[in-house]
């Protein structure tokens, strides 16, 4: 029989770790496929493994940390001219250990203002998405709050 053979999407997991306003991106090792891209900490999930376990050990493994899961952000398909992916993003929190660079080329910091600075995989561009409007809305939250109390403190 000929044609192409259809493989089902690479089951992906990432962790969006937020410090004050500022969301963890990691950088692909240079030698790996798609080296020097930014991403969200993670990776492939192995078979037998549940999302959540998959996340936790890809953690410790490429930067040394240990984390909390809390809640889903995001789940992404898209197809890479080498096969398709299906991502799922988690807003996690980072517990105990000290960040090293095992199996990555860097890290960094970003505010949402600032993911445009970095070549971010095609893939997450809903995740960022997600990600700016959830800063927007707490942005706004923030001021309301703040026009609320300068408000009442004038009244
Ligand atoms: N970790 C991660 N992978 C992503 C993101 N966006 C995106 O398109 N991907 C893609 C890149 C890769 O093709 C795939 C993840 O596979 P990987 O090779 O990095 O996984 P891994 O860490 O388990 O790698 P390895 O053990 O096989 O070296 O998903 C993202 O935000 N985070």
């Amino acid at each position: 029989m000929t044609g192409t053979t259809i493989k089902a999407p690479l089951a992906v997991c990432a962790a969006v770790i937020e410090k004050e306003g500022k969301v963890l991106l990691t950088q692909r090792p240079h030698g790996k496929q798609q080296g020097g891209f930014w991403e969200f900490p993670g990776g492939k999930i192995d078979p037998g493994e549940s999302p959540h376990q998959s996340l936790k050990r890809e953690l410790s493994e490429e930067l040394a940390i240990e984390i909390e899961i809390d809640s889903l952000l995001e789940t992404v398909y898209y197809h890479y001219d080498w096969g398709s992916v299906l991502i799922i993003a988690y807003l996690c929190r980072w517990t105990a250990g000290e960040l090293a660079h095992i199996e990555v080329a860097d890290h960094a910091w970003a505010t949402p203002e600032q993911f445009s600075g970095y070549h971010i995989l095609p893939a997450d561009q809903p995740i960022l998405d997600r990600l700016r409007s959830r800063y927007s809305e707490k942005s706004t939250k923030m001021n309301r709050k703040r026009e609320k109390e300068m408000s009442q403190s004038t009244s």
